[in-house]
């Protein structure tokens, strides 16, 4: 049967990026999404946006939701510090399986862990199963009519601390609506919007930053 567009997308790292670095892992999906087929990475224009912002808060403890093929774990993960870890949630199988690859492929898979299943399902266990106490990163990237619960199932879980940013991928497209009104609404979070674009595209996207106050 034919290949899935994840499979072709690991394919092309396994043909043209340099095993264990992580850069020319993020080159090769940016230039063959671009360039091949589009896929829905965060890519290298928000990406930028990303990495600014984890290089400046310099986060121990991070919690992606959605991890697709592994693109942003490896941006994120590649700027972590020796020690601080990146934990992944992805409920697609096939792309989780994608994903290990693409992480392993990167060298980064002692810094980044993937865990499948869904959100709302692990969110209530991270503390006990990892030894988590709070994050001090979230990037939601994963069902955009998740994002709204899944932050208030993590406030519920205590899992978030005063100064702890949450990044939101594709606030504008697909769009959030619920989510932006709640974060940009609530006492309890500092929100600002990143303009941006669509991931390889001319179309208008952003990232939404928001500080728990707690
Ligand atoms: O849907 C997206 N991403 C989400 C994948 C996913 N689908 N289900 C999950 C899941 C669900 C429970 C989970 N629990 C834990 N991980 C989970 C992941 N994640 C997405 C879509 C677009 C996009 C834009 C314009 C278009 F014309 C078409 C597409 C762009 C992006 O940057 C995206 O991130
Ligand atoms: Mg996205």
């Amino acid at each position: 049967t034919r290949t899935t567009r994840p499979q072709r997308l690991l394919k092309a790292v396994q043909d043209r990026a340099i095993r264990g670095n992580p850069k020319s892992v993020i080159s090769v999906i940016d230039h063959y999404c671009r360039n091949q087929e589009w896929a829905m990475n965060v890519g290298d224009e928000k990406g930028f946006i990303l990495d600014s912002v984890v290089s400046e808060l310099n986060p121990q403890t991070v919690l992606e939701l959605g991890t697709y093929c592994g693109y942003s774990a490896v941006r994120i993960g590649r700027l972590l510090h020796s020690g601080a870890r990146l934990l992944t949630l992805e409920f697609n199988p096939d792309y989780a399986a994608v994903a290990r690859e693409v992480i392993s492929w990167a060298g980064l898979e002692n810094t980044v862990q993937l865990v499948e299943g869904a959100s709302g399902d692990w969110i209530p266990r991270l503390r006990e199963h990892f030894g988590i106490h709070t994050f001090d990163f979230i990037f939601l990237d994963h069902w955009k009519e998740g994002y709204l619960a899944d932050i208030k199932l993590l406030e519920e879980c205590r899992l978030l601390r005063k100064g702890t940013v949450l990044l939101a991928d594709n606030v504008v497209c697909p769009g959030a609506p619920d989510y932006l009104e709640y974060v940009r609404k609530s006492p309890l979070y500092d929100s600002r919007y990143f303009k941006s674009h669509l991931e390889y595209t001319k179309a208008e996207d952003g990232l939404e930053k928001s500080v728990y106050l707690g």
